[in-house]
């Protein structure tokens, strides 16, 4: 009987290390540490929200820091701002992403680069149904194409860098970019798109000592998330809410991290471990505890995962019928269901909100 025991509990412990030992064997790309100091780091759109907030943590780690965005106001109020908190001086480069040949020269301009953040972004939130084409291809050509435009312009240069040390190439997604989110069609295809950009881009580069790492943010205190909140769909503002608020510095010490420990996935919050875990599909893992923890918790997350299904659809369920029923009091109750679900407190949309936010940034560059 006692060797039965024995026996089974021997058993339970030998499947988990056996699996636990395999995994430490395969995991590909091998783990490798990305030095921060004195290397050259350049961040786009680092002249406000996360990309400022992580020029100022990679400045006070001793990077050399260099920060790209249109607007040189912006940038210059940036740079001082930086000079002030942290006594380091940073490059500024003025450019649209989505000009190749002007983003090539600042790049050239700014010299090889060890650490390339695409932070750049635009998010404009709206029903596919009442959203003009120029708007999904506005957010398609920044957070798309505009990536492309900057690893095509910057890869080059990365990989003639003398030192051969481990660089990095750190794309900014956001959950929105892991699920499919009522609002965020044109928004979450461009996410999406960086993911699969980004999984097959790692294995071109990987015999370069290059490493990619995709960043995960959920809602985000920032200036862009203050201007989309002026008109982001209730529905949308429900959904997000699943996930908590984050502060810029916050998740730029997340994205940090991630980056100096090279992991491909970069979740910044509880939940955003949770969805890297139920979406990790066939992304590289170089942490063989990671891995372990994936192959054992992604079933429960499956069946959680669902339970989020449910609980939006039930959401969106409601709204419509509300429409139906009551169209005076729908806003009013989502108003308030509002205020329970979300920190971000603004008035309901009445449908003639202007697509103001998107012409003014996109005019006269
Ligand atoms: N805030 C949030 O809730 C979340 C944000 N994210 C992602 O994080 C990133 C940063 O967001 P956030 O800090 O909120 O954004 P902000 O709107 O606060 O800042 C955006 C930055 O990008 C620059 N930028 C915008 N368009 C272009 C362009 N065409 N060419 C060059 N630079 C450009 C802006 O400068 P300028 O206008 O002068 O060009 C600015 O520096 C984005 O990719 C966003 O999708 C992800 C999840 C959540
Ligand atoms: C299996 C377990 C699941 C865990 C919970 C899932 C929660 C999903 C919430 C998604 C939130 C999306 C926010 C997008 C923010 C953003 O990108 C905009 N602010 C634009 O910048």
């Amino acid at each position: 009987m006692a060797d039965q025991n024995l026996a089974f509990l021997s058993l339970i412990l030998l499947c988990p290390l056996s699996l636990l030992l395999f995994l430490y064997f395969i995991v590909k790309p091998r783990p490798v540490k990305i030095q921060i100091k004195n290397r050259h780091v350049f961040i786009t759109g680092g002249s406000s929200g996360i990309g400022l907030a992580l020029a100022h943590e990679a400045a006070l780690e001793g990077a050399k820091v260099s920060i790209l965005a249109r607007n040189m106001e912006k940038l210059n109020e940036a740079k001082q701002s930086i000079k002030l908190s942290t006594g380091r001086d940073v490059a500024v480069f003025s450019a649209d992403v989505r000009d190749f040949d002007s983003l090539k020269k600042s790049i050239e301009e700014a010299g090889p680069i060890d650490v390339l953040v695409c932070n750049q972004g635009v998010f404009v939130p709206r029903e596919l149904e009442g959203q003009e084409l120029e708007e999904v291809k506005f957010m398609l050509d920044v957070n798309l194409m505009g990536t492309f435009h900057l690893i095509k312009a910057a890869l080059p240069g990365m990989k003639n860098r003398t030192d051969r040390a481990p660089a990095s190439i750190a794309i900014m997604s956001s959950q929105a970019g892991q699920v499919g989110i009522y609002g965020y069609t044109a928004y979450s295809a461009s996410k999406f798109g960086l993911r699969g950009m980004a999984e097959a881009l790692q294995q071109e580069v990987i015999a370069d000592n290059i490493h990619v790492s995709l960043i995960f943010p959920p809602d985000t205190e920032t200036p862009g998330l203050a201007e989309e909140n002026k008109r982001r769909p209730q529905l949308t503002s429900i959904i997000a809410a699943a996930s908590g608020a984050m502060k810029a510095d916050e998740v730029a010490k997340k994205a940090l991290n991630g980056i100096k420990s090279a992991s491909f996935m970069v979740p910044c919050n509880l939940e955003g471990s949770l969805l890297a875990i139920a979406t990790a599909g066939l992304s590289p893992q170089r942490s063989f505890l990671m891995a372990f923890i994936e192959v054992v918790a992604i079933g429960i997350l499956r069946v959680a995962g669902l339970c989020f299904q449910w609980n939006w659809y039930g959401s969106i369920e409601k709204w419509h019928a509300q429409k139906k029923y009551h169209p005076d009091t729908t806003l009013v109750y989502f108003y308030l269901e509002f205020l329970h679900t979300s920190k971000h407190l603004h008035p309901p949309r009445t449908g003639q909100e202007s697509v103001s936010t998107f012409q003014e940034e996109d005019t006269g560059k």
